[in-house]
């Protein structure tokens, strides 16, 4: 149901050589991106077959020549970013101030990787007699990336920069719902001199990428989106033991303590909450807050939500776009719905949003909602909305609050507001989530570790350990006298 090759009849993809220099046309007009088909097994192993023989080239370059060629392909990203940022807003409904920020971070994410490259080494192990071992850090092969759709370039970046700089070549399915961006960073990869087949493009739904998981020439997929879909790539995987990285989904808590710096809390949780149209797996949509200030955060937050400005994503003063599609705006009015059924008190927004620009009519908009009067026990508490939705829960002491924070299937990210070190540093310890930010919300800079506890993934993106994940060790034993006699005895 996710992609319906029925809206889009299989016809060829003109796609192919999509040009992030040339004009863009207003958003705001019914435009079709691009003609694109879903990938049957034939194109799969054709990618996966191409993408082999480019492995074996590259894995045999020296990790500077890698580093060189990624370097050349985060000069262009930079480069073009103000352009690739305007396709981005166009695939993805996202502001055009946001979209700059994921562009520069996924040349940064290929910078980083590159100076990565020319360090990957192994060990030198002493053994008796001066025998000894060495460990050599390999390539896995073709490693599959599957994206979600609220980062789609980014996300790209996240998986194939630490993919490529260890020697591996990567096939990768974006989203069918922001089809477009992938490809260019596929062809700015090739600019740049990777091998051809090196970083391939497949488009499609569940069904592409149940090809790509179920390939035997495959050895890992990196997957980024839902918890449903995570547990069917692991089973998939499985079947040939590929190695698995899962970036899932999240119902992040924040807690924000009476002795925090108001101002900043408040900005926090609109970081927490609206970025992107609050389709952010790492969202903070728990917010926990301290009794005593409740009275003042809410009037804060309140006003600070009215105040965000919705409509056309490619204008410089918009803080909040279009919402994925459709179907997606009306599940995220439907949670809102619920909540009321359930209890809560809409203290704004909530509803869909019609620009008053007549050319933006019949676009997929809401206005950030915050909710209070909620309990641990609603469905807006308890599920993944992924949408501009915020919910308002009271605590008391710190040690309640975190009980109630932990209980949760998920564990991807969390967040803490208050003065008190010692405090912060405690929370932090004992909050179940693979990312805790204190005092901020939403920094994700690449050097840092990203991913998940409990069903929200594991695995890591981003930082050094993230080369873990995209390689193998082998260990060499080299015996420097002679083989023991010991089954002549
Ligand atoms: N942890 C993270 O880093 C992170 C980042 C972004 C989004 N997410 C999560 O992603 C979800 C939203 O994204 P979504 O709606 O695109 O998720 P989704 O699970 O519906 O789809 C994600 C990708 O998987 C593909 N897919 C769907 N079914 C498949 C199958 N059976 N086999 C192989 N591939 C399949 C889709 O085509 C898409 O490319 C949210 O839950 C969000 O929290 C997580
Ligand atoms: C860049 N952020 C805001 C941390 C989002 C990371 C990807 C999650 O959806």
């Amino acid at each position: 149901s996710e992609y319906s090759p029925q809206r889009s009849p299989p016809r060829h993809n003109p796609r192919g050589g999509a040009n992030p220099d040339r004009k863009i046309a207003s958003v705001t007009q019914p435009t079709q991106l691009c003609d694109m088909f879903p990938c049957g097994k034939e194109e799969v192993d054709q990618a996966i077959q191409s993408a082999h023989t480019a492995y074996l080239k590259w894995s045999k370059m020296a990790g500077m020549e890698r580093a060189r060629v990624m370097l050349e392909a985060a000069r262009i990203i930079r480069e073009r970013r103000d352009n690739i940022a305007k396709l981005e807003v166009i695939n993805n409904g996202k502001s055009i101030t946001e979209a700059r920020v994921d562009i520069d971070v996924s040349w940064q994410t290929l910078e980083y990787y590159a100076g990565i490259a020319g360090t990957l080494a192994g060990e030198h192990i002493q053994l008796p007699g001066g025998s000894f071992a060495y460990t050599r850090r390999e390539a896995l092969g073709v490693c599959v990336g599957i994206g979600a759709w609220n980062y789609p370039f980014q996300i790209a970046c996240w998986k194939s920069a630490p993919a490529l700089a260890c020697g591996n070549a990567m096939v990768f399915k974006p989203s069918p719902f922001t089809a477009v961006t992938a490809v260019i960073l596929a062809e700015i990869y090739k600019e740049a001199g990777v091998p051809d087949g090196l970083f391939n493009v497949v488009q499609g739904g569940a069904e592409t990428g149940t090809l790509l998981c179920n390939h035997p020439g495959v050895a890992k997929v990196s997957f980024t989106g839902s918890v449903p879909t995570g547990k069917k790539i692991m089973e998939m995987s499985a079947k040939t033991v590929k190695q698995v990285t899962l970036e899932l989904g999240g119902k992040s808590p924040l807690i924000i303590f009476k002795d925090c710096e108001l101002e900043n809390a408040v900005r926090g949780a609109l970081m927490a909450n609206f970025l992107t149209q609050g389709e952010v797996c790492c969202n903070g949509t728990r917010v926990y807050v301290q009794r005593e200030i409740m009275p003042v955060f809410l009037e804060e937050v309140v006003k600070r939500t009215k105040a965000i400005r919705i409509g056309d994503p490619l204008l410089e003063n918009t803080r909040m776009g279009a919402l994925i599609t459709r179907q997606h705006l009306d599940k995220v009015l439907g949670f809102v719905s619920q909540a009321k059924k359930e209890g809560a008190m809409v203290l704004c927004g909530g509803e869909a949003f019609t620009p008053i620009e007549p050319k933006l009519k019949g676009g997929y908009y809401m206005s950030p909602c915050v909710l209070d009067n909620c309990t641990d026990d609603m469905t807006c508490v308890k599920e993944e909305i992924f949408g501009p939705v915020m919910s308002v829960m009271p605590f008391d002491t710190e040690e309640e609050v975190l009980k109630r924070a932990n209980n949760t299937t998920f564990g991807l990210a969390s967040g803490v507001f208050t003065r008190d070190i010692s405090r912060a540093h405690r929370v932090a310890e004992n909050l179940q989530a693979g990312t805790c930010f204190i005092n901020n919300y939403n920094i994700s800079p690449v050097e840092v570790p990203f991913g998940g506890y409990k069903q929200s993934g594991f695995g890591r993106e981003n930082g050094q350990v993230t080369i873990e994940y995209y390689s193998q060790l082998k260990t060499v034993v080299v015996e420097m006298g002679d083989v023991d006699d010991y089954f002549n005895c």
